[in-house]
């Protein structure tokens, strides 16, 4: 049976070295506890790193053998990976940028080396566990050139990729050397999640921006798959948080916390070890809170747990340095025989006393500065079995988008967090007991069950929607069926494109004009009068009719802006305007002025910017920028703008080459069509065609069409044996 493959850069348990031996913990982060709790169904399999670095062989088998046991598949990193790909590349330049700390990035290629190498090494992994079938799951952003790995090894799989941290504005991302690699290696993924609406939505403009590419509607066309990008908020396992808050356990460490700070109101923070988390911020409003309001002294304690990581990374142990003298500065200033501010932990709790604090705290104060999701404010939620507490939740969480009844704060903002702090702790029990009911309904419905489904559901729908647009190579036996089918045929409608169908692409458009073979072939298959032969080109008429004008050929020009047929004149589709000219020519020239090497080609009802002269980088930078300038202008105008192979194309929204093939359908009977082209304009014809045509798309991306060809040499060659 096929089965779901996990892979992450950390495993849900990580082992350490003992005088004992090796032990195995539950490792920390939202992450690991996230999914904890679902990845053992089936025979399914969780692939990682095991947290710690081991010397020889024999300890490393030992911890294959352990975890295969538990389903779960070992990949070992040498210290200099760890040093290289997990501190450095990982949380030395990804974390910091994607959490908008981008002054914190460290650009270093011996990093960049380490994480290809290493991404490289997971694929390895998987490629060993994985059966015809399976279904890969990818998480993180320690892993994002895994799904396009994995992709050229499984070109059919079903790869998901969901990024638990932020994804950041274009003008953030952009600051990474590696940027393109980055989004190239994520864009291996056919379904890619994120926690939020707005993580997706730069993501989209980062792939627009800097791999060029259609991401109208959250899909992502990149020429050989639909990639469905969306917002799938994570959830937590609701049922296991309320039933631990009722278990014995949990109720013997609540009577003992109650016990130890008897009459206090508690205020409970809890988190990793991280300059996203907004500690110190937190730290800082709650001495103003005490300044501030004298009448809580003595009557409030702040618990505070930092679990330690990554503090091999110099910005988290300053990190460390900076809170443990502003909570040493609190303490020494405000304390008092039988009263102490804050209880500060540096370590991590078992789950029964995470539970326990959850249950007795009366505030959770959750602050980041960023935050993929924040699973705490969610854990704590799902702890309050009385319905009472209140819970404090900094905007820049992505559980902030849903937990609509939190007191909702800007962590950069320390008079409203003080103001947060004194509302929180006056709230009438009657109003907190009505936002936790609601916020409660939200987190247990929305579970980690029902994130694991929809996320599930999503991938398996886009590998349908894949399917139904896939296009096959012409094999031998259906070009001999079509051969058969020609030669029976008496009406026969032939629609060829021209540039890259007929003739191969020209670094000059004008090159590009027919030699001896192309015109012997037209020729041979125009005096045939069993065939209706016509040239559907984006190209100017007067360029057709100068090149092809002698042949018995009907034209479609323009993309359909004229129609010929070849004992007629020339005639417009439909009466158009080109007034829209005036506004658009001046933008284009300013644009020809600023990227030298590029130029303007006018036809009656299009403007064209080419740019295959100009420097490539450049060239992609401007044609991105022109492009998505004249989308926002076109809305307006009814203009549809297209980027084909290096142009830029602005039209009139009612011309393509589907409505003027359609013309030729309803006015000439016919009992065989055979439709070939190769760009992005000729889809709209592929799909207009009746199910029984042939439709053939030159080149290996993906189309409307049934059929594909290589190149046009093999088109030529089709089209010589059916003249023959
Ligand atoms: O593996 P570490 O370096 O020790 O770091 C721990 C994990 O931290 C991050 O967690 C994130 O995922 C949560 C669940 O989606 C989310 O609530 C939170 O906002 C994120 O920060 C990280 O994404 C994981 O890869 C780490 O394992
Ligand atoms: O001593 C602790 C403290 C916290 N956590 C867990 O660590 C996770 C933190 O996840 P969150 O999404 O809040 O932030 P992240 O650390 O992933 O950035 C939560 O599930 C906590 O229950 C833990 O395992 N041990
Ligand atoms: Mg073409």
């Amino acid at each position: 049976m096929p089965k779901t493959i996990i892979i992450s850069n950390r495993l849900p348990i990580k082992v350490q070295r003992t005088e004992e031996g090796l032990a195995y913990e539950t490792s920390e982060g939202g992450l690991a506890t996230g999914l904890g709790s679902i990845y053992k169904q089936g025979h399914n399999v969780w692939i990682g790193w095991p947290g710690t670095y081991f010397e020889d062989e024999a300890e490393e088998k030992q911890v294959h053998d352990d975890l295969s046991k538990q389903s779960m598949l070992p990949v070992f990193l040498t210290e200099s990976e760890i040093r290289d790909y997990y501190e450095g590349f990982s949380n030395e330049t990804l974390w910091p940028t994607f959490h908008y700390f981008s002054q914190y990035a460290v650009y270093e290629d011996a990093y960049w080396q380490a994480y290809q190498t290493v991404n490289q090494k997971f694929c390895d992994a998987v490629m060993e566990a994985a059966e015809p079938g399976d279904t890969i799951w990818i998480h993180d952003y320690q892993l994002l050139l895994l799904p396009e790995l994995l992709r050229e090894e499984l070109p059919k799989s079903s790869i998901g990729f969901f990024q638990h941290i932020p994804f950041p504005s274009f003008e953030v991302f952009r600051l990474l050397p590696w940027r393109e690699q980055i989004l190239r290696g994520m864009l291996g993924a056919d379904l890619i999640g994120f926690h939020t609406y707005d993580d997706a939505r730069h993501f989209l403009s980062s792939v627009s921006r800097i791999v060029g590419l259609n991401t109208a509607q959250g899909l992502i066309d990149n020429g050989y798959r639909h990639i469905m990008v969306d917002a799938f908020p994570m959830g937590i396992d609701y049922d296991k948080y309320a039933a631990l808050a009722d278990s014995p356990e949990t109720k013997a460490k609540i009577e003992e916390y109650r016990a130890a700070l008897p009459d206090q109101k508690i205020v409970l923070s809890i988190d990793r070890l991280d300059y996203s988390k907004g500690i110190p911020q937190r730290l800082q409003a709650y001495e103003l809170f005490l300044k501030e309001h004298p009448e809580f002294l003595g009557k409030v304690t702040l618990s505070m747990l930092v679990v330690p990581s990554r503090d091999q990374v110099e910005k988290y142990r300053q990190l460390k340095e900076t809170i443990d003298e502003l909570v040493g500065r609190i303490n020494s200033s405000f304390r008092t025989i039988t009263w102490n501010p804050i209880q500060y932990f540096y370590r991590s709790f078992p789950i029964e006393e995470l539970s326990a604090l959850y249950c007795v705290a009366d505030i959770a104060l959750v602050t980041p500065m960023r935050d993929g999701m924040n699973l705490v404010c969610k854990e704590f939620i799902a702890s309050k079995l009385d319905h009472k507490g209140v819970l404090i939740l900094s905007e820049m969480a992505g559980a902030s988008r849903e937990l609509a009844d939190a007191i909702l704060i800007n962590p950069n903002d320390l008079g409203q967090i003080v103001r947060s702090l004194h509302e929180a702790l006056t709230m009438p029990e009657e109003e907190q007991m009505l936002r936790m009911e609601h916020m409660q309904d939200l987190v247990r419905r929305y579970n980690i069950h029902h994130w694991v489904e929809i996320f599930m559901n999503r991938l398996e729908y886009i590998k349908v929607k894949q399917m139904s647009m896939a296009t096959e190579y012409l094999s031998e036996e259906e070009s001999t069926q079509l051969a058969e089918n020609f030669k029976k045929a008496n009406q026969r409608m032939l629609f060829l494109d021209y540039d890259g169908t007929l003739t191969s692409f020209k670094k000059d458009p004008t090159h590009a004009f027919p030699d001896e073979e192309l015109l012997e072939i037209l020729r041979c298959l125009a005096q045939d009068p069993k065939n209706r032969l016509v040239i559907v080109s984006g190209r100017d008429r007067n360029t057709l009719h100068k090149w092809l004008g002698h042949l018995p050929v009907d034209f479609i020009a323009e993309h359909g802006v004229w129609l010929k047929k070849h004992e007629g004149e020339w005639e417009m589709l439909q009466h158009l305007s080109d007034a829209w000219k005036t506004e658009v020519r001046p933008i284009m020239e300013l644009h020809v002025s600023r990227t030298p090497g590029s130029f303007i080609e006018e036809k009656d009802f299009s403007l064209v910017w080419h740019y295959r002269k100009v420097d490539p980088t450049l060239a992609e930078l401007r044609a991105r920028e022109l492009s998505n300038y004249l989308m926002f202008m076109a809305a307006n105008i009814n203009l549809q703008v297209m980027e084909g192979d290096k142009i830029v194309e602005v039209k009139n929204v009612e011309v393509n080459k589907g409505i003027g093939t359609t013309r030729w359908l309803e006015q000439f009977p016919h009992d065989l069509i055979l439709c070939i082209g190769d760009d992005r304009t000729d889809e709209d014809m592929f799909s207009v065609m009746p199910e029984e045509a042939f439709t053939i798309k030159v080149g290996s991306a993906r189309s409307h069409a049934r059929f594909s060809l290589d190149n046009s040499q093999e088109v030529r060659k089709l089209l010589k044996a059916l003249c023959e």
